[in-house]
Formats: structure tokens, sequence, C-alpha cells
């Protein structure tokens, strides 16, 4: 077995990909309607989430932009034309470019580079982070975060001119101080359970309720002036010390100023402050219409002056060292002393949890945790227990299976995305949960992998969920349509990413190779291809002989490496097809659960079992630090999301830290096919990331290899005869939409016929798809699916009943010899 865990598997050279064609979005809608706020339907091809019909849409207000500042040197000069660039004295000592439509170029190989580097990472948003260059761009997000973290529009011009070679652009330094202008004036307070937006200017106040949107929010209706209270110094958190009221009403001035008024003249010296009460399920259409309006409302919780709350009794297990990049992350949230809502981007295994978990340690007030699944709730209470020295009694789980509160006055609550968001009616356990949840106000509430759930599900939450401060976290702040932005007003702006390539550096992350194998299609199959629709291409591209060929022989290169190793499939015929042509286990979405732990284990601990197949189940929160190597051989179209998260499995390689460990990840492409277009757009974020994917046109005496599958042109034919018969059934389309409809990773996407992502109309079997009409109208092709998945899960079990294949006996022979270790221990 060959030891050099360096070395790439054997392969004819090919020319590498890093730098490929940059992402289009894809368009994406929500399952759920909302109030129809905004629009920008006409980038859509489906409807989409408050979508009732064009007329019913109102325009999506337009955010403030570089582009409003226009870089005119001379007429006709865009900001683009670099040739009047003006270069500073010295700038050879200085590291970064800056362009007039805010772009930063950071040479990252300069001696200076990483001093620059800070000052960008804190004004603006990384791009793209290879070896090299790095490119930044100054953003009103990236810009309100710096203001944020206390950084004035001066500051930020004057560290600019600084560190670039050439002149700030006149239009970036108005640009800054335009953004910087009017960050912090406005601010959404949560008091005694309700919402408030204030202002210490009237006229900023004036200006945003004379906004319809938002004089539709008020709680009152617009009946009642505004409320004027005075505050403590300029941070007017929770602890008002005074207040003096001219028009509130003796609800809302009892609300403002706390129920004892023992201290009333405390705070005489304060600044006044003006303020309208907003109702609880507008609070996120009053944070995006101030957005739009250029007074983005700031949420910070100043948790050391909150009276009223009960305290939670948690601090992280003497011993805890917090990783630098956590501690990074966490710096940006408490920079102020005060908690900023926000979002923070740290890969797949750098440990978002337990930055989640040492927020939690540092506000010590209630805490909401929501996760993607019940698995992943579990995971958390068991990550809290790990990590704090909270008692277990203040951790209350609230997931299908268990719904259990805390005791005493506060504690943590972990639950679901879906059980917040399920609009049933309760009763029981469930209806004093949600009563536990909604009822009281909440010091944290942390939202893990936020990219996920469509921006419905994060309105409903914000919107029954009240807490004082919210924290995103997210390996891949990435989707497909152009939501990400939502989650600026939703929970709050990024408050920190991490560079992938940085802590594969440092070996928080492990270091992997990447590859795209090219695999030619033959003859045969390739006319099929071409011949079928949109919708049934992927199959041919899936069951490619060649890619199977290719598979055969990454699986047996690496098992004789000692690797583990895990194929994925999006397509679930395919899956099914080569996990059992090649004798190993398979998970998708129809494993019952007891079947996929099981299977996980015995991929985990048993060295007989060095492969697993995967459906797209397995793209997130599987903790499988065993994993090394990643073959992909069919994906879900271009999404860069799934690619990261994929390649995020074997970040966590336990044996990330041993001399020269690589991990691999192998995508598997069917060569001129459509899947050629959709891998380079899916490798775009990682390529952005500083992974350079090399392309592997011939693998090396592959065709020598013994036992190689369909070798003979009557193989590929009886296999081609299948794939046809298996495109003519609609069975494995519907298994495929049931599966993806029970990821909320996929943020209830499906498919439309052209092979685009369009917008599921209604309830999970709802929406286009190519079945045959007799099938749709009399209900048929929900009975395929469900023989379908009967059939998959009877082969399955049969299988394990009767253990006749390689696999079976070897799991069989494993057990017995365990049992005869654990028999021979216990004797002795
Ligand atoms: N500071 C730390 N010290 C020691 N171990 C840590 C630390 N932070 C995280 N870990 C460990 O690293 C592993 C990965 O952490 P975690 O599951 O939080 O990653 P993640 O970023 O949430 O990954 P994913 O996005 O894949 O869910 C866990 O086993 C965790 O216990």
């Amino acid at each position: 077995m060959p030891s050099k865990r360096t070395a790439p598997p054997p392969e004819t050279p090919g020319a590498s990909k890093a730098g490929k064609a940059s992402p289009s979005s894809s368009p994406r809608s929500c399952t759920r309607q909302s109030t129809p706020t905004r629009g920008s339907a006409s980038k859509l091809d489906g409807p989409r989430e408050g979508r009732k019909g064009a007329a019913a849409v109102a325009e999506r207000p337009r955010q403030l932009d570089i582009s409003d500042f226009p870089y005119l040197l001379r007429p006709a000069q865009d900001s683009r034309d670099f040739t009047a660039l003006a270069l500073e004295p010295g700038q050879q000592t200085r590291p970064v470019w800056i362009a007039g439509s805010g772009s930063l170029i950071l040479e990252a190989f300069h001696p200076l580079a990483a001093h620059a580097r800070d000052l960008l990472v804190a004004i603006a948003e990384p791009m793209s982070r290879p070896a090299l260059v790095h490119e930044y761009r100054l953003t009103v997000h990236s810009l309100y975060a710096a203001v944020a973290a206390g950084l004035t529009p001066g500051d930020i011009i004057a560290a600019l001119q600084r560190w670039c070679k050439n002149k700030v652009p006149p239009n970036v330094a108005r640009f800054i101080q335009q953004c910087g202008k009017s960050y912090g004036k406005v601010k959404l307070v949560l008091r005694k359970a309700r919402y408030w937006l204030e202002t210490a200017d009237p006229a900023v106040l004036r200006v945003l309720l004379q906004d319809p949107e938002i004089a539709r929010c008020r709680a009152d209706h617009g009946t009642q002036v505004p409320a004027v209270i005075a505050a403590e110094g300029a941070g007017y958190g929770p602890s008002l010390l005074a207040a003096s009221q001219r028009g509130a009403t003796p609800e809302a001035s009892s609300l403002l100023h706390g129920d004892d008024d023992d201290n009333d003249d405390d705070g005489a010296n304060g600044p006044v402050i003006h303020a309208v009460q907003i109702r609880d399920d507008k609070v996120s259409a009053v944070a995006e219409r101030c957005l739009a309006l250029r007074y983005p409302a700031l949420e910070e919780y100043d948790f050391r002056n909150d009276h009223v709350n009960a305290d939670l009794d948690i601090d992280l297990r003497p011993g805890t060292q917090i990783r630098p990049h956590q501690e990074q992350s966490l710096n940006k949230m408490f920079g102020n002393g005060r908690a900023k809502s926000g979002i923070v981007v740290l890969p797949c295994g750098a440990g978002k949890t337990l930055v989640g978990i040492a927020a939690a340690c540092t506000i010590k007030k209630g805490v909401v945790v929501l996760a993607t699944g019940s698995i992943a709730a579990v995971q958390w209470r068991d990550e809290f227990l790990k990590w704090t020295n909270v008692d277990p009694a203040s951790i209350a789980l609230f997931v299908s299976g268990e719904k259990s509160p805390f005791a005493g006055s506060t504690g943590v609550l972990i639950t679901t995305y879906a059980m917040v968001t399920n609009t049933r009616a309760r009763a029981g356990e469930s209806a004093r949960m949600i009563e536990l949840l909604t009822t009281r106000e909440w010091g944290l509430m942390v939202l893990d992998e936020v990219h996920v759930a469509p921006a419905q599900t994060f309105r409903t939450v914000v919107g029954c969920v009240k807490a004082h401060a919210k924290l995103g976290l997210t390996a891949t702040l990435l989707r497909e349509d152009d939501r990400v932005d939502d989650l600026n007003f939703l929970i709050g702006p990024k408050l920190y990413e991490a560079s992938w390539l940085e802590l594969s550096q440092q070996g928080h992350i492990a270091r992997v190779q990447c590859a795209e194998v090219w695999c030619p299609m033959p003859s045969e199959f390739y006319e099929q291809y071409l011949r079928a629709g949109a919708r049934s291409r992927p199959l041919f591209c899936a069951m490619n002989p060649t890619k199977f060929q290719a598979c055969q022989y990454l699986i047996r290169y690496h098992e004789s490496r000692g690797d583990k190793i895990i194929v994925f499939s999006d397509n679930v015929y395919a899956l099914e097809v080569y996990a059992k042509k090649l004798m190993k286990p398979f998970l998708y979405g129809g494993t019952s659960n007891a079947e996929r732990q099981e299977v996980l284990d015995y991929f985990r601990n048993s060295p007989d079992c060095s492969t697993l197949f995967l459906s797209k189940i397995g793209d997130t929160s599987l903790d499988l630090p065993e994993a090394t190597v990643l073959i992909q051989i069919s994906a879900q179209y271009g999404s860069r999301r799934q690619e990261a998260q994929r390649l995020g499995r074997v970040l966590r390689a336990k044996r990330r830290n041993e001399e020269g460990f690589n991990a691999f990840f192998y995508s598997l492409v069917s060569k001129d096919t459509v899947e050629m277009v959709y891998s380079a757009k899916r490798q775009v974020f990682l390529v952005d990331q500083g992974y350079a994917f090399r392309v592997i046109t011939q693998l090396k005496n592959i065709e020598d290899m013994p036992g190689l599958a369909y070798a003979t042109p009557q193989a590929r034919r009886e296999l081609l005869r299948q794939v046809l018969a298996e495109a003519e059934s609609s069975s494995w389309r519907a298994e495929e939409e049931k599966e993806a409809a029970g990821l909320l990773a996929d943020g209830n996407m499906f498919y439309s016929r052209e092979g685009r992502p369009a917008a599921r109309q209604g309830g999970s079997k709802a929406g286009p798809t190519a079945g045959r009409i007799s099938s749709a109208v009399s209900g048929g092709r929900d009975m395929t699916y469900h023989d379908q998945k009967k059939r998959a899960n009877k082969v399955f079990t049969e299988q394990k009943k009767a253990p006749h294949s390689n696999f079976f006996k070897a799991i069989a022979r494993e057990k017995e010899r365990r049992k005869k270790q654990v028999d021979h221990g216990s004797s002795a």
C-alpha cells in the first residue's frame, strides 16, 4: 500500500482550472407566501415569495450603491478605465490598489499584506481570496458593519490613503462619507417584549414615519405622536434612567421608562430620544424599509445593563481554548461591549457551534437556538453540555420527539426552524413550548445554517421569537437566488468571514486537493443523451459508463491507500445502481433513521467498510471525520453552495494534522455535456476561496484494471437499455423531488421541466414535473413514488436479512469478530 499521503492519483496531466467563469445567479423561490413588500420580479422565471401576480408586487426598494457616486474624471470615462491612475509616492511599500468601482485589490504576497488585510476585512466584503491576489469590495453593508465596529468614515478614508498605491478616488470617499453619515441614527430596540423604532433626531423619525410602509407597521397605526424620552449617555439601551414625555400614551411612557420611576432625575442630562412602537410581526419589514431609506436600523443589546431579564448561570468550562478565528468572530460581535446582531461565516468544521455557545456564555441571558433538524438540535444540546457548565435541567429541547421545558426562570431552548414556523394548531406539550418560546424576551437567538432557509422562515422566526441579539452562523453565505442580501435586515450584517485557505494552513481544517475528472461518453450513450429532453439528460450524465469506471478506479485506488471515501450522487437511481454494482452501502432520503445510524456507525468504525454512497441528505451537518476522500458523480446543477458544503465533509478529517496529509475531492463530469457548464459554475466559490481544480482527462492504465465494469460493448449496450427504460419512467424524478422536499437545505426548491430551478406552488406534492398527465390526474405519481421507495428499502432490508453479497458477508464477519473479542475480553 503506498504510504505517501500527498500523492494525487495517477493521471495524465491536464490543465489547471482555477479562475473559472463567474456564477450566474439562478432564480429560485420559496414555498410560503409573504406580505408582498418587494419585487424585482423581472429577474425571475418562476413565482417568488410574496408574489401574488405582478400587479401585487411592490417595487423592491433600491439600496445605496457605489454606482450612485459616479467616477468620472473626464467625459465618457468609466470606473474600469485606469489610464489616469494617480500613484502615491512610495507606492511600492503599499499593498493595495483601489478602483473607482469600490474594488480593492490586495497583493497578498506583499510583506505588509497582513496589516492591510485586517483593515480590508473590517471595511469591505471579501470577493475572492486565492493565494496571491485578493479582491475585496466596499459595499453599503460592509461600511455599515465597519461604522458599527467603531470606525468613523474619516478613519476609513485615512487608512485607505495610508495603504493604497493609488489615490483614493473622490467618489469612493464620498460613498464612505455618505454611508457613515446615516449609520447608527436609528435603532430597533426590544423592551418589555415590545419593539421600538428610536432615534435621537426628530427629523430622521419624521422622514421614516412619512414612509407609508413604516407608517403601516406602527402598533398605534399612527394615532399617537412619538414618545419622547431621555436616555443614559449616547447608548440608549434598555436601561433608561429617566423620561420626559410629550404626547406619549401612558402605556408607552411606562414601557419606555420602566415601572420604577424612582430615578427620574438621574437621566436628566441624557439625550432626548423619539420613539414609536412597531408591531411584532412587522419588525423585519421596518428594518428592510429603514435600510432602503438609507437609515439602517441598528440592533445592539446592552446586556450588561439588562436588569429586567433573568441571568443564566452559564460559563465556558475551564480549559476551553477558543481558536483565533472564533475569537475574532466574537470580537466583532461584542466589540463595543454590547451584542451586535449579525452573521458569522466560518468554513465547515471550523467550529461555528462553539462561537454560538461562547456568545451565549458572554450574554448570560435566555438563549434560543434554531437548528435545521432534530439531529442537529440534539447535537447542539450535547455541545452545550460539552463546552459549558450549564445545568442540564436549564436546557430545553423542542423537536418532534422531545418537548421538555427547562426548569427555572430562564435557560437554553433548542428547536428547529420547522417547529417554529409550523402553523398547525398545537395542543399539550407543543402548545406549552410555543408559549414558552414566544411570550418571553430572550437575550440571544442563534440561527444555525442561516443561508438555507427561505427568507420567509426568518421573517416568521424574527416575528414570533423576541430576542435582543441575533447571531446567524453559516459556512457559505451563498444562495443561487438574490435573497442573501435580505439577511442584512432580517438578522444583521456579516460580522466576520474567515478565509478557508488560511484556516487550512493553520491546521484548523484539512488541506484538500480538488480535481475534475472528465469522462467521455461512449458514442451510443452520447447519441441518446442528445436526443433526451433536458430533464432526462442528467440521468445519462450520471450513468455514463466511463464515469462509472472512473468512480470504480478512484474507489479502488483510495481504498488501497487506507482512505475512507464518500461518493455523492443527487440522482437516486444512479446512487442505487452504482452502490449495488460496487457492493457498497448507500443512504438516501428514503432510508429509515435506524438504518442510517447503523450504516454510518459501520462506516465510521469498521475497517471493512471504506466507501459509503450518499444522496444529498449527506450534504450538511453530517459529522464523518473519518472521511478523507469525496467523489461526486451527480450534483444539483450549478449550485456553488452544495459544492462548498460537500467539500466541507472532508474538511473535518480527523487526520488533518498528520504530516503531509491531504484530503481529496473529485468531481466526475461527463465530457461535452451540460455537466461541464454546471461544474464550472459550482466551483466558483471554492476557486474564490483559493482552491485550484486540476483537470484529469485520463486515469492512468484504467483499461488494465481487473474487474473493470462495462468494459465490453455488450455490457454498455445493456446498461444503455436500462437507462433508457429508466428515463422513460418518471419514478426516479418523483423520488428525487420527494428527496428535495425533505430537505430544508434546498430552500424548498425543485426543478422545472427545463432543468432550471422554479417555484413550488404549494404543498410538498405540488409543482410541475415531467410525469405523465394520466399519472398526475390520477395521483399515480405519488403511488409510483411510494412503490419505488418501498422497493428500494425492501431490497436493502432483504440484503440485510440474507447476507449473500460480499458487503453483507463482510458485515456479518465483522460482527462475529467483535462478538468473539467481547467474549474473549469478558472471559479473560
Ligand atoms: N476551540 C476548539 N477547540 C477544540 N475543538 C474544537 C474547537 N472548536 C470546535 N472544535 C471541534 O471541531 C469540530 C467541528 O466543530 P463544529 O461542529 O462546530 O463545526 P461547524 O463549523 O459547525 O461545522 P459544519 O458547518 O460542518 O456543521 C467539533 O468536533 C468541535 O468539537
